[in-house]
């Protein structure tokens, strides 16, 4: 008999990796998101990336991180997780796993949790003492949202496009 493959990736690699790959999307030079909201029985809703709204153009407005507020990225940029919610064209994201590169920031926090995930699963926190990050974690407390650290396993996936 012919068994199965053993070295298959793990859902939280695929899922993960799928994120991981929505970030490659991004225009943004110094920060790149991925994020991929999965259902409870492990399929895939909805992904989204970093980047401006629709007709804002990524070479007219400006990546950068400083200058005057208008003339830089962050009252524009539309992050990850939001566009990833956005995205979803079904009925109710309730219950589903949201995986993400970055930790949410508190308006995705709120996003997120009006939306029903109950989950999410983060790669880097960089951002962990800022107090967005912190209001995220009190809301997600508070909201019952469990988050938890993806745990790298140091697989590398090389992929010839
Ligand atoms: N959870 C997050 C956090 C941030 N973003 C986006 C917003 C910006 O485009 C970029 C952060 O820029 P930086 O201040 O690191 O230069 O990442 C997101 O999509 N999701
Ligand atoms: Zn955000």
């Amino acid at each position: 008999m012919t068994r199965k493959r053993e070295d298959y990736i793990s859902w939280d690699e695929y899922f993960m990796g799928v994120a991981i790959l929505s970030g490659m999307r991004s225009k943004d030079p110094n920060t790149q998101v991925g994020c991929c909201i999965v259902s409870r029985d492990n399929k895939i809703l909805s992904m989204g990336y970093n980047g401006f709204p629709i007709g804002c153009s990524d070479d007219e407005f400006s990546w950068s991180r400083d200058g005057e507020e208008l003339d830089n990225k962050y009252l524009f940029s539309t992050h990850s997780e939001l566009n990833a919610i956005l995205n979803y064209s079904g009925t109710s994201l309730q219950g589903a796993k949201l995986y993400v590169t970055l930790f949410p920031c508190n308006e995705c926090a709120k996003a997120i949790i009006q939306a029903g995930i109950s989950t999410v699963v983060y790669d880097s926190d960089k951002y962990a003492d800022t107090l967005s990050v912190l209001a995220s974690k009190k809301m997600f407390d508070a909201a019952g949202v469990k988050y938890i650290q993806y745990k790298r396993s140091g697989r590398q996936v090389t992929i010839t496009l």
